[in-house]
């Protein structure tokens, strides 16, 4: 049976960019979870924390995740996933768990030229950059405590696929 794969990591590292990718390279299918949440409630992430704060998307989240894993999937999840317990030992129990790493700089560089606000609400009210510094010092340690392997984000997309494809065959070997 081929377990689910699981990415995660802050917003931006290229989760769902590089998702896609590693789902065509496997054979797999490709799912993401703040996709399946806008999907399901017709909502976007903006509007349910309008509606219902970040306490109620956090519980819609992790229902999410569990309604999208299955077997031969890439999951793409939501930068905050981690954030709770329950969903990283969900996570770890059922598949293999990968971090796309990137700096701060990096990341704040690539949602400013893209920033998708309705998906992307604040999280600090800060500058898009020193929100990146601030999420990367109370999360880096959650993500690597996580993730099964850690990869480096800050290359192309076809190189992420390729050090993940890797370190999944390594572990496979050992
Ligand atoms: N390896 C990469 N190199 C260069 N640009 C990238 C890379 N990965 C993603 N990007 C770009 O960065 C932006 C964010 O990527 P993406 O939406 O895949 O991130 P994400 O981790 O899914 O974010 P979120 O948690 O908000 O869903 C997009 O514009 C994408 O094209
Ligand atoms: O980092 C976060 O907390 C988030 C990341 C996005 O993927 C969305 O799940 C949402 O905007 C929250
Ligand atoms: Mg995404």
């Amino acid at each position: 049976m081929s377990l689910p794969i699981f990415l995660i990591g802050a917003r931006g590292c290229g989760k769902t960019t590089v998702g896609e990718a590693l789902s065509q390279a496997l054979g797999y299918a490709f799912t993401d979870t703040d996709h399946h949440l806008q999907l399901s409630t017709q909502r976007s992430v903006a509007e349910i924390v309008a509606a219902e704060g970040w306490e109620g998307f956090r519980a819609r989240e992790t229902e999410s995740l569990k309604a999208v894993t299955a077997p031969g999937t890439v999951i793409a999840t939501g930068g905050g996933m981690i954030l709770a317990e329950e969903n990283c030992r969900f996570m770890q129990e059922q598949g293999q768990v990968i971090w796309l790493s990137a700096s701060p700089e990096v990341l704040a560089e690539r949602l400013e030229s893209e920033p998708e606000a309705a998906q992307r609400p604040t999280l600090t009210g800060r500058p898009i950059a020193d929100e990146m510094s601030d999420v990367l010092r109370e999360r880096a340690h959650l993500y690597q405590a996580a993730a099964h392997h850690q990869v480096n984000a800050m290359q192309s997309p076809e190189c992420v696929v390729e050090e993940i494809l890797l370190s999944l065959s390594l572990a496979r070997a050992s």
